[in-house]
């Protein structure tokens, strides 16, 4: 155990970049797809056992390699009560490893293809954010993502079935992302999503720079108008990009172990947090798919200590540009930087 452990344990966290459905653990999913009788593929030896599964994790070469297994693992999810316990559970992990504002992905398409209502897979999750507030304290807010390899078309019809139900008006939904494979599905085939979401108001992101080159990154900030960029590890490939996202604190929601699993870098050392840092990129450091990447938001803080011995000042830059990208209410991001304050006062001499 670093020294920096106990440190990085209590400092106050934000969430910005987890797939909801990537927190389905093997023995969950196990356990749903007995509950609600869907088969799994018997022609494939990793679903043999919870064991070989989680080693055929272990394995991934690619994001789509990953993608089958994470698109495969939530058909298991049914029901409201299903997802709200995916939701919950969560939290709980969330909550133990001190992160205090989430804001979480789900993949509507993902389901509502299986015959899964999208009304299913939200009251479950909200039911879940009100019981994380009541329980733990955490505050949350959901993010709509759209996939990739579906249609600009298949992308509208979605936006229109939360906008009818009021879940942009209400505050249901806080705001719209962009996910599934990135290479040969560029951003600005969703532009015009992307623009109604900006009329209506709605916060904006998408995963861009992940396996994809920087341009990815710019065509999401130019044409679809985002707010954050997801993963954006391809940013340090154009030094002009990354001074302009810089100087517009633009968030960047990086997920180092993720980045490792699915072969974008082959160590936590390899990433561009010293470039980041040293340029003012303002990032946050994230879990994506935690039950499919090895670990939840603290391993994968402790891991970026491991890889780079930061100090207890770029910690909390870190801290507070969480905070200040997160999509909450500025009195909530008061409390939070006052936490954050308090936490670096009590850890003020580690060396
Ligand atoms: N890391 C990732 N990249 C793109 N789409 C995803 N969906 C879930 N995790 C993802
Ligand atoms: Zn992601």
């Amino acid at each position: 155990m670093s020294n920096f452990t106990p440190f990085l344990a209590a400092l106050p966290k934000c969430e910005h970049h987890l797939h909801i459905e990537g927190s389905l653990s093997p023995a969950t999913l196990f356990k749903l797809a007995k509950s609600n009788n869907i088969a799994l593929p018997a022609d494939d030896p990793a679903f043999q056992s919870i064991e070989t599964l989680q080693a055929r994790y272990e394995r991934f070469t690619s994001l789509d390699d990953f993608l089958g297994y994470y698109y495969i693992g939530m058909r298991t999810l049914l029901t409201v009560s299903d997802f709200e316990t995916l939701g919950y559970e969560y939290f709980q992990k969330a909550h133990a490893d001190g992160v205090h504002h989430a804001e979480i992905f789900f993949d509507p398409q993902a389901h509502t293809e299986r015959g899964v209502a999208y009304n299913t897979v939200v009251e479950g999750l909200t039911a879940a954010q009100r019981r994380a507030e009541a329980d733990f304290g955490v505050t949350s807010k959901l993010i709509l993502c759209f996939l990739r390899h579906m249609t600009a078309d298949e992308a509208g019809k979605t936006y229109q079935e939360a906008s009818a139900l009021g879940h942009f008006s209400d505050g249901t939904v806080a705001g719209i992302g962009l996910d599934s494979s990135e290479v040969g599905n560029p951003p600005e085939i969703f532009r015009e999503v992307y623009m109604s979401a900006k009329d209506a108001g709605l916060r904006r992101t998408a995963h861009a720079g992940e396996e994809g080159d920087s341009t990815y990154i710019s065509r999401a900030l130019d044409l679809c108008h985002v707010e954050r960029i997801d993963h954006g590890i391809h940013l340090v490939d154009d030094m002009e990009l990354l001074k302009r996202v810089a100087a517009n604190k633009t968030l960047i929601t990086m997920c180092p172990l993720s980045n490792v699993r699915l072969r974008c870098v082959t160590k936590v050392a390899e990433l561009p947090i010293r470039t980041f840092l040293d340029n003012g990129v303002r990032f946050s450091i994230n879990s994506d798919d935690p039950a499919y990447f090895g670990g939840y938001i603290l391993d994968n803080y402790l891991a970026v200590q491991d890889a780079f011995t930061l100090n207890v000042a770029e910690w909390k830059s870190i801290a507070v540009a969480a905070i200040e990208g997160s999509w909450c209410e500025d009195d909530r991001k008061a409390v939070l930087l006052k936490k954050v304050d308090e936490c670096v006062e009590q850890f003020a001499d580690l060396q």
